[in-house]
């Protein structure tokens, strides 16, 4: 038997991420349907740090959504690791996010009662529903790489701005996601707090290899990811095109 010339991809050596012809509807009731995203083909290798940008309601955050797997697309397929997830049901979809996907959202989303290392705990908890030492010292290693070791015990309310989306990437870092979607997470921050959280997105990528997939506004940041995908009217414009 021969070998084939082509090793197929396999969940090791297939890219990241394969869209193919995604195209996402919101029914508006009374057979009302909007199309918001026409058809999207998108592949993006392992370890890729990839800005999003295109104008308000163009449909950045619906293509984020179905990337994370939080949304499925209305057609097309979107395969993950080589692993094709259109076809899995609610609790594989969410199993498959868990282990594979990070999130850090424009809006912390933490929780304000809870201390900063508390919040980080979170996700590591699973179901057994309390923490293990080796959570929480990997916890405590997660705050101490953005910063916030002075700050862990420190209730998430009475954090800044900056110090809450930094406290939401150690999180979205805790389960040691392939990819991170980061929708906006630097859009209610002043320059300085926005560098900052840039920059640990930046560092997490080189050191880990985790691929980044980065919605702004803010021109700047987004050239100085290594790609960009613009989406105008639900289509991505083709590379080169702007
Ligand atoms: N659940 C929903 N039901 C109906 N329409 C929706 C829903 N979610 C989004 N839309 C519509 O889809 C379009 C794209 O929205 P989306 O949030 O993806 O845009 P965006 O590019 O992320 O915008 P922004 O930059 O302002 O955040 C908008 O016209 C919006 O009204």
């Amino acid at each position: 038997m021969t070998a084939p010339a082509t090793a197929p991809a396999t969940a090791t050596t297939a890219p990241l991420l394969v869209l193919r012809g995604v195209r996402k509807s919101y029914n508006l009731g009374q057979r009302n349907e909007c199309e918001v995203l026409h058809g999207i083909d998108l592949t993006l290798e392992r370890g890729a740090f990839c800005a999003v940008v295109g104008p308000s309601g163009s449909g950045k955050s619906t293509l984020l959504n179905i990337v994370g797997l939080l949304d499925r697309p209305t057609h097309g397929s979107l395969a993950l690791m080589g692993q094709e997830t259109t076809t899995l049901d609610d609790a594989g979809l969410t199993r498959l996010r868990g282990q594979r996907i990070g999130f850090v959202f424009q809006y912390h989303h933490l929780l304000g009662a809870f201390t900063a290392l508390e919040n980080v705990l979170m996700p590591l908890l699973g179901d057994a529903g309390f923490a293990t030492r080796a959570m929480t010292e990997h916890a405590a290693e997660l705050l101490d790489s953005v910063g916030l070791t002075p700050w862990r015990d420190q209730l998430a309310d009475q954090l800044s701005g900056g110090q809450q989306q930094r406290v939401a990437l150690a999180r979205a870092l805790a389960m040691s996601p392939a990819l991170l979607l980061a929708d906006e997470p630097t859009g209610n921050l002043d320059t300085v707090s926005a560098d900052a959280v840039f920059a640990l997105l930046r560092h997490v990528n080189k050191t880990q290899g985790t691929s980044v997939l980065f919605v702004t506004h803010n021109p700047e940041l987004a050239a100085r990811c290594d790609h960009t995908i613009e989406v105008v009217d639900g289509h991505l414009l083709p590379a080169g095109a702007r």
